[in-house]
C-alpha cells in the first residue's frame, strides 16, 4: 500500500489506544496562542508581531480565507502523489520552509533543529543570513537535506561574496535575495517592549565567523561584542540597491536565485530580465509594509506576468493544509511555511518543527484528496471560488 502523508491521521488515532494525545495542536491556528502563553513576550513578540496596526498579516489571513476550494466528486483520489519538481528539485511536497532569522529566541537548538526536522521530512530548509548558528553547523545538521541560503544583501560586496563562497561550499542549493527588507518597518509590539533581537547579539553569527566582515571592524568581534553588533546593524541590509545590482549576484552565484518578497507584477518581469530564476511573491508576513495588499491578492498577477518563464512561490499567511492548496490553485507552485513552524520550535524543539510539518502535509493531502485532486497538477484558478462578502 502507499504511504501517504495523510496516514499521520490515523498514527495520531492508533497512538491514542494507548492514552497519548499530541502533545501540540493539530490546528495550527492554536500555536500562536499556546507560544503567547509558554513563551516569553519579547520573543514571542518578535515572531508575531508584524508592521503598524497588523492589517498587512490581517489582510493575509483574510485574502486566503475569502478563497474558498469547490471540492470535485468521484475522481479516483485513492492513490495520491503531491511530488513537484522546484528549481529543477525533485519534492516530495509543495511545502519548504521559510527563511526566519534568530531561532535561538525561540529554542536553544534553533535553525539547526528546524533544519533536522525538515530533512527528517524531506523538506527544504531555507537558512536565513541572520541566523542564530553559523550556516556550516546548520548544513551539517541538515544532512542530506535540501538547503536554500536567503541573503541579506548587505552593503559590504565582500561580507555578501563571502556569504555565497561560504553557502555554496556549504551545499546550499539555491539563493533566496530578499529585497523586502532594505530598511527594518515600524512594528510596534517590539518598539513598546524595546525588543530587537540582533542588539543583543542574536542572528549575528554567520557575520561574527565571517573574515570578510571582520575586516571592517577595529577590534576582533570578542574584544568589543557592542561595535561588532553596531557594524551588523549598519551594512546587514541596503535601502541603496537598484535592479542593474543584481547582476553582481549573477556573477557570484552559479546556481538558481530566486527573489524573495516580490509583489508587482512588473517587478516579476524585472526580476526576470535580470536573469533570476524565481520570484516568492510575499510580504514578509505583514512585517514590512503596513497597509499593503494581501500576499494571496498578489499572486495571480504576478503568476500570469511570468510564471511561464520563473518559478512562483508564496509565502503569508500560510496555515493549514488549505492554505497551501488555495496558494497552488492561484498560481504557486510551492509554498514556505514561516510562523507557524516557528512556534512549534518554540513549543518543543525539532519534535514541534515535525509535528508542524506533518500537519499541514496531513492536512493539504487529505484536502486535495476531498476535493477531488490525486495530486497538484489540477489546481486551476477554476478550483477555488470567492466567498460571498
Ligand atoms: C520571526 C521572523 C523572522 C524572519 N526572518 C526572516 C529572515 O531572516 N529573512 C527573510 O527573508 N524572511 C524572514 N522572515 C519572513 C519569512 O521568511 C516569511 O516571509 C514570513 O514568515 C511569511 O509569513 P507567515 O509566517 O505569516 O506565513 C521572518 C519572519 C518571522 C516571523
Ligand atoms: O524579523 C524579520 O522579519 C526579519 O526579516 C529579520 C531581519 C533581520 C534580522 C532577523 C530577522
Amino acid at each position: 500500500m502507499t504511504r501517504h502523508w495523510a496516514d499521520f491521521q490515523y498514527e495520531i488515532y492508533l497512538n491514542g489506544m494507548t492514552g497519548a494525545v499530541p502533545r501540540l495542536p493539530t490546528d495550527l491556528t492554536r500555536l500562536e496562542e499556546m507560544a503567547e502563553r509558554r513563551l516569553g513576550p519579547g520573543p514571542v513578540g518578535y515572531v508575531a508581531g508584524s508592521a503598524g496596526d497588523g492589517s498587512t498579516a490581517r489582510a493575509n489571513r483574510a485574502a486566503l480565507e475569502r478563497h474558498r476550494i469547490v471540492p470535485r466528486m468521484l475522481r479516483d483520489v485513492h492513490e495520491r502523489d503531491l511530488s513537484v519538481e522546484v528549481l529543477g528539485r525533485p519534492l516530495p511536497a509543495p511545502l519548504a520552509l521559510a527563511p526566519v532569522g534568530v531561532l535561538s529566541i525561540m529554542h536553544p537548538e534553533a535553525e539547526s533543529a528546524a533544519a533536522r526536522a525538515a530533512t527528517a521530512l524531506g523538506v527544504p530548509f531555507t537558512l536565513s543570513s541572520a541566523s542564530s548558528t553559523p550556516l556550516e553547523e546548520v548544513a551539517k545538521a541538515s544532512g542530506e537535506g535540501e538547503r536554500w541560503f536567503q541573503l541579506y544583501w548587505a552593503k559590504d560586496r565582500e561580507v555578501t561574496r563571502s556569504f555565497l563562497r561560504r553557502a555554496k561550499a556549504a551545499g546550499f542549493t539555491a539563493l533566496f535575495v530578499t529585497l523586502d527588507t532594505p530598511l527594518l518597518a515600524w512594528r510596534p509590539r517590539d518598539l513598546d517592549q524595546a525588543y530587537l533581537p540582533f542588539l543583543r547579539g542574536v542572528g549575528t553569527a554567520n557575520y561574527f565567523t565571517d573574515p570578510a566582515f571582520a575586516a571592517g571592524l577595529a577590534k576582533p568581534v570578542h574584544e568589543d561584542p557592542d561595535a561588532a553588533v553596531l557594524h551588523f546593524v549598519n551594512m546587514f541590509a541596503d535601502p541603496g540597491k537598484t535592479w542593474p545590482d543584481l547582476a553582481f549576484l549573477r556573477e557570484n552565484w552559479d546556481g538558481p536565485i530566486v527573489l524573495k518578497g516580490v509583489l508587482h507584477p512588473d517587478d516579476a518581469r524585472l526580476a526576470a530580465e535580470a536573469g533570476m530564476d524565481g520570484v516568492v511573491v510575499s510580504n514578509h508576513g505583514g512585517r514590512q509594509v503596513a497597509g499593503s495588499l494581501a500576499a494571496a491578492d498578489a499572486l495571480p498577477a504576478v503568476a500570469a506576468a511570468v510564471g511561464d518563464r520563473l518559478t512562483v512561490l508564496f509565502d503569508s499567511g500560510i496555515r493549514t493544509g488549505d492554505d497551501v492548496v488555495k496558494a497552488l490553485a492561484l498560481g504557486a507552485e510551492a509554498v514556505l511555511l514561516g510562523r507557524p513552524y516557528a512556534y512549534g520550535l518554540g513549543l518543543d524543539g525539532q519534535a514541534g518543527v515535525e509535528h508542524v510539518l506533518r500537519c499541514v502535509l496531513a492536512e493539504l493531502d487529505l484536502t486535495l484528496a476531498l476535493s477531488g485532486h490525486a495530486g497538484v497538477g489540477t489546481l486551476t484558478r477554476e478550483v477555488l471560488t470567492q466567498a460571498p462578502l
